[in-house]
């Protein structure tokens, strides 16, 4: 990658000039607050230093996955206060992305202070799939930042997606790399270039067909993968078992089917539960037992039980093939884990990772916020890294938009 850099541009100098970061500040919620920072603590450092340096600095950045209009929940007031309360330099939300509020906002900013737009997604247009529509919204991005702006990408969570802020405006301002997105490729690149095997990849998560899509370019890559979280039910189910009330996307049973089929051919083995924790609601105090992976329905529930967890069984083979890996990559829990009846098996996965000799990398807001709120410290892993779906994009070895626009 030849991507021109932040100290480039601060070089270049940035006293005046509007400059337009994207952020990923994509972090947990619970109401609003902030349950986990660590987003917000690694996307300070770039806004700082363009502080420091005197840069108008402008921030776009998403939070959860609105339809195209304001949500009140999905606002970034939560994410900017905490913001606010971390930096020391001015820091202030506009209403809006590219309205009233922004642009009033972005006109009486003063060297060295900081803006951050409103949740970019609250604009239909930032996620089109039509390049003449997130072309018109980056142009309105982009007319914040006068004649002689510059756009720095900082949003690692986010260099896989091909949207208006990440990367239409990179293609209508000078644009260059942010510190932690060329920290977290480093760490990537060195991960891919020089893989030590065994290579175990671990997937769980909600996604679960953004991170069904990833196992096709994995197969033959990885080793062993290790299917935990919601994607494990299409698995179940993709082997003809029933799964009850659990998540579930059937349309990619066949998908599933067709994995299952060409691994044992690349080289790759499929890890898949074995036990389950099923409940009898999707919430903190509901009941629950462990039950058979391939009889859910079984359990007091019958079909309404829902699995929320990998069972003891499962999480203690995971464990074991952890501890002989030499690679290990893990991106989504294992299970429900912001509900304690649900954590273990996301707890039994951190603990194996801090465990084994092997190199590990963790991916992903959901994911690094399980092992902190888990009681574990990020020094306990080779690398936890702020983007799930990027890092596994990036492991396949797919070009990721918001990196190759950066390229030149
Ligand atoms: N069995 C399950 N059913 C429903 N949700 C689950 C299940 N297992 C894990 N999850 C949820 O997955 C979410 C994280 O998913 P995801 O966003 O894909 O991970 P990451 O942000 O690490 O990439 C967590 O909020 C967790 O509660
Ligand atoms: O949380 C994120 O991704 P992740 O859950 O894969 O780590 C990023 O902020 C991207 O969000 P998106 O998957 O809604 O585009």
């Amino acid at each position: 990658m030849t991507s021109h850099t932040l100290n480039e541009l601060i070089a270049e100098g940035v006293r005046g000039r509007y400059i337009l970061v994207r952020s990923d500040l994509n972090v947990p919620l619970d109401g609003s607050t902030v349950t986990d920072d660590g987003r917000i603590k690694a996307s300070l450092p770039v806004l700082k230093k363009l502080s420091d340096a005197g840069a108008r600095v402008l921030v776009t950045a998403h939070l959860g996955r609105p339809k195209g209009t304001p949500e009140e929940k999905y606002s970034l007031k939560p994410a900017a206060a905490r913001l606010a309360e971390l930096a020391d330099f001015k820091v202030q939300l506009a209403e809006d992305t590219v309205g009233e509020s922004a642009k009033a906002l972005a006109a009486a900013l003063q060297d060295g202070e900081v803006l951050i737009l409103e949740n970019v997604r609250f604009d239909a247009r930032e996620t089109s799939k039509d390049d003449a529509e997130r072309g018109s919204f980056a142009d309105e991005l982009v007319a914040l930042t006068g004649d002689n702006g510059a756009f720095v990408d900082d949003a690692f969570g986010a260099v896989h997606r091909k949207h208006a802020s990440v990367y239409d405006v990179a293609t209508r301002l000078p644009a260059y790399l942010g510190d932690l997105v060329h920290t977290e490729v480093e760490v990537l690149r060195k991960l891919t270039t020089d893989t030590q095997r065994p290579y175990v990849v671990v997937l769980g998560g909600s996604k679960v067909s953004d991170k069904l899509a990833v196992i096709d370019n994995l197969l033959g890559k990885a080793d062993t993968i290790l299917v935990g979280g919601g994607m494990l039910f299409t698995f179940l189910a993709a082997a003809g078992h029933k799964v009850a009330g659990s998540l579930l996307e059937e349309d990619q049973i066949p998908v599933v089917q067709d994995y299952l089929k060409r691994a044992a051919d690349a080289g790759t083995s499929f890890v898949i539960p074995t036990d389950v924790v099923v409940a009898s609601k999707f919430a903190a105090d509901a009941e629950h037992e462990v039950v058979k992976a391939d009889a859910i329905e079984e359990s007091s529930f019958g079909k309404s039980g829902i699995g929320l967890d990998i069972g003891p069984e499962s999480a203690s083979a995971f464990a074991a093939q952890i501890e002989g890996a030499k690679t290990v990559f893990w991106n989504g829990p294992m299970g429900v884990f912001e509900f304690e009846a649900f954590s273990g098996g996301t707890r039994a996965i951190a603990q194996a990772l801090t465990d084994t000799v092997a190199f590990t990398v963790v991916g992903g807001g959901d994911s690094a916020a399980a092992v902190r709120t888990l009681g574990f410290e990020d020094s306990q892993f080779g690398h936890i890294s702020t983007g799930g779906g990027a890092s596994l994009e990036y492991l396949e070895g797919k070009e990721l938009p918001g990196l190759s626009v950066l390229d030149r």
